[in-house]
């Protein structure tokens, strides 16, 4: 028979300040500066959403898998970009669930977790998420519409049109499955959810944003160009050598995307 007594609560190892710096730590050494290398690079990279001009208020996130783990990093909810700082990032295993007794860990994580969670957890090269409501890319993204491959930089950057995802409501697995189902198989590193925005991947988080400045950038142009006349596509063949040269030979060979 059974003891009726409850069983003893699993010791937890008590966050110390292993770095002087304050940040991580339930981890072993390894884990927690890999950990504190990703808070800092996803606090920073929210200045280049503000940059860019991708984002008002507080409509958009960025988060970063933790390399050789199981865990992520991601923004709280609805702070101020000027607030955000390596420390109130928020630690996440890639159920999205926010890992206790982490810095930051007392605040409510992104509300688009789920969503980058889901993405992690099935898109295991991708590194990085971004979420935006940059005003070009929702104009496509309210029409339900696909950005054409009609620019080279679309071609290079995209490899094609950039897709539209599926209408999903926020909080659980729809979006996140939403973008899987879009990207996977597909060159393009951008979706634009049906009504909602861009979610963008990369190879690590600051190649994300690059993604969601890219696909603004084109919605911009394609939409400018379509004002004063007929859009002219590129030939399949042309986009293949674009997009080809553009991944392997543009830029240097020490680039994170090789
Ligand atoms: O789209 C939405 C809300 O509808 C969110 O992505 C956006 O407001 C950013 O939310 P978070 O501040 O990351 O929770």
């Amino acid at each position: 028979m059974s003891s009726p007594l409850p069983a003893e609560p699993p010791e937890t190892t008590p966050p110390t300040d292993r770095d002087g710096t304050g940040t991580s730590l339930p981890f072993d050494p390894e884990t927690a500066a890999a950990v504190d290398r990703v808070r800092a690079d996803v606090a920073s990279l929210h200045g280049e959403l503000v940059r860019y001009g991708l984002v008002v208020w507080t409509g958009g996130n960025v988060s970063g898998r933790v390399p050789g783990t199981d865990l992520f990093v991601i923004k709280p909810s609805g702070v101020s970009y000027d607030d955000l700082a390596p420390e109130n990032m928020i630690v996440c295993t890639l159920d999205g669930e926010v890992v206790p007794g982490t810095p930051g860990s007392d605040r409510s994580p992104s509300s688009d977790t789920a969503a980058h969670a889901y993405v992690y957890r099935n898109m295991p090269d991708v590194g990085g998420v971004v979420h935006t409501h940059s005003t070009y890319a929702v104009a496509w993204a309210a029409r339900a519409e696909e950005i054409p491959c009609v620019i080279t930089q679309i071609a290079d950057e995209f490899g094609g049109p950039i897709p539209v995802g599926p209408f999903a409501i926020i909080g659980d697995d729809s979006i996140g499955r939403g973008i899987v189902d879009t990207l996977t198989g597909h060159r393009s590193r951008a979706v634009l959810m049906q009504n909602h925005g861009p979610f963008t991947i990369g190879v690590n988080a600051a190649d994300a944003v690059k993604a969601a400045v890219m696909c603004e950038d084109a919605a911009r142009t394609v939409h400018i160009a379509r004002q004063a006349g007929e859009l002219v596509p590129i030939p399949q063949d042309k986009i293949d050598s674009l997009f080809n040269r553009y991944q392997n030979v543009y830029g240097q060979s020490s680039d994170d995307r090789r």
